[in-house]
């Protein structure tokens, strides 16, 4: 008997290490799977409600047995019976809040934890190539085992205080079986069922065992799902942490950016109801723009309006904030004061962003070329190979598409392991080339190119009609966006 209750607490435990581990992926999904966060977050969910319907399943049904129980209970050892079981209950509640609430807050801890430490793995994942030229690799060992210490300690202090909860439970589950016979003993001494035969006592005592050990069943069901009850408490806190941060968010969100804005779109949405030009795509109005996490100003009191035909360059020292400018620009931070209105959408006929970092996605060359648009527009066919070799030649990629076994060849490498970051920001060239926006913002996108490059692709750019937001160090950039020039904070806009 004790055996296998301490088996069905084991597999109790270790079904709650299993769920923590799906709910610990659904918080980190963010990190980890963005490839398919939705599918992974709705499996969790499915896993989490079932967890919750089994539990107000036993919830309903049991003030039913309850009732009945007692009833029987009460007929057979009269007050006495139920009295004692339900006062029993009442300790066995007791005694599981006390061990129940250190263990709600030790589990948020240990979500914590664990999340803390994967990202750490995914960290060294990602940047293995960067820590193994730093020679880093003994430090980072060091840092993350700091951090695997740190989880399995504070797991080990979750066992100990669930091996008490645990403890606690199946004490109340044997101490209810022998109070069965000690409510029907007492009447049975006191002389109430004297008039009975040894058969017929043997009978009530052994109904009453029944009907008795029964009711406490009931009540150990419920004093159980405390087990249950803490796991949930602790996975909903977690849960209700995450949902309140990205509501805060949302609400955070720029209002200058509608929904529509918000994605790429190739019809012409310009509405024209705005009181600024058609061919505005920026206003900036005394705009005040700081560090979203420190509160540290980065630009103050900016106001410019960037339209077509005239492109503008963004100059400054290091950490002035010409990124945050573009990140603004962007919709990714919101200004601390003043307006900024995007009046043109994302995609061709509105305004392409090229990262300081390239980005590549899994797939083809033809999806790194065409890229988002696949995605947008699944059938969109290999109507325009044409354009894409003439503008992987234009950039000097010729070499590619032989390295890559043509445009459609599925290939089973990573494109940012295998090209320089010279050749990534040639094929962001290639990119910006195929979508031919009105408006494209460059930040330090020709940092690892040549300055003859560099002059070649800005021409092309031009060429193709593109008007130019860009960040810049170099001086031949100025050339490019030549004109007049407006101050901004620690650095400088450059107009054309
Ligand atoms: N996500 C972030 N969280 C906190 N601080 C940030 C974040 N991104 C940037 N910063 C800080 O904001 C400041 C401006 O950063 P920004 O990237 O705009 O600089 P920058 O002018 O583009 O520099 P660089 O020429 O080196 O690219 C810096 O001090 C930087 O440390």
């Amino acid at each position: 008997m004790m055996y296998v209750s301490w088996r069905k607490s084991l597999t109790e435990y270790l079904h709650s290490c299993y769920f923590q581990g799906q709910v610990y992926y659904s918080l980190h999904v963010l990190h980890e799977d963005i490839d398919n966060p939705d599918q992974r977050i709705s499996q969790d969910v499915e896993r989490f409600c079932r967890q919750l319907s089994s539990m107000a399943s036993k919830l309903i049904i049991s003030p039913f047995t309850l009732a009945y129980y007692t009833y029987q209970c009460f007929h057979s050892t009269g007050w006495l019976g139920p009295v004692s079981i339900f006062g029993y209950f009442i300790i066995g509640t007791i005694v599981n809040k006390i061990l129940m609430s250190p263990i709600v807050s030790k589990l948020v801890q240990q979500e914590k934890l664990e999340g803390d430490f994967r990202f750490k793995h995914m960290q060294i994942r990602v940047n293995a190539e960067t820590v193994a030229f730093y020679r880093a690799g003994r430090v980072e060992h060091m840092r993350t085992d700091r951090r695997l210490q740190s989880l399995l300690q504070t797991q080990r202090e979750l066992m100990c205080k669930e091996l008490w909860l645990y403890i606690g439970i199946n004490t109340f589950d044997y101490l209810g079986s022998i109070l069965s016979y000690v409510v029907i003993a007492i009447p049975i001494f006191s002389g109430v069922y004297s008039d009975l035969s040894p058969t017929e006592l043997i009978a009530l005592v052994s109904k009453n065992a029944f009907v008795s050990i029964y009711l406490i069943g009931c009540f150990s069901q419920l004093i159980d799902l405390s087990s249950t009850i803490t796991d949930v408490a602790g996975y909903t806190h977690r849960i209700g942490e995450l949902q309140e941060t990205l509501l805060s968010l949302g609400r955070k969100k720029n209002d200058n950016y509608s929904e529509a804005k918000a994605s790429w779109d190739l019809d012409n949405s310009h509405s024209g109801e705005d009181p600024v030009p058609r061919d505005t795509a920026f206003l900036l109005e005394r705009v005040t723009l700081s560090v979203p996490s420190s509160g540290k100003q980065l630009i103050k009191d900016l106001s410019l309006r960037i339209s077509q035909g005239n492109s503008v360059m963004i100059v400054g020292n290091t950490g002035t904030g010409k990124t945050s400018l573009l990140r603004a620009l962007g919709g990714l931070w919101e200004s601390t004061r003043g307006s900024i209105k995007m009046l043109t959408c994302f995609g061709p006929r509105g305004v392409v962003f090229l990262p300081q970092r390239p980005f590549f996605t899994d797939g083809s060359l033809r999806e790194q070329v065409i890229y988002p648009l696949k995605e947008i527009y699944p059938a969109s066919g290999s109507a325009d190979d044409e354009r894409i070799v003439r503008f992987l030649e234009l950039v000097g990629l010729t070499d590619l598409l032989a390295r890559a076994g043509g445009l459609d060849e599925p290939v089973d490498w990573n494109w940012c392991d295998i090209l320089s970051p010279g050749e990534m920001q040639r094929l962001s060239f290639a990119r910006l080339f195929y979508l031919q926006p009105k408006y494209a913002v460059l930040d330090e996108a020709t940092s690892a190119l040549t300055e003859d490059v560099e002059h070649e692709l800005y021409h092309v750019c031009l060429q193709l009609g593109m008007t130019l937001i860009s960040v810049g160090h170099r001086a031949s950039l100025e050339k490019v966006h030549w004109g007049g020039s407006t101050p901004c904070c620690g650095g400088k806009t450059r107009g054309r």
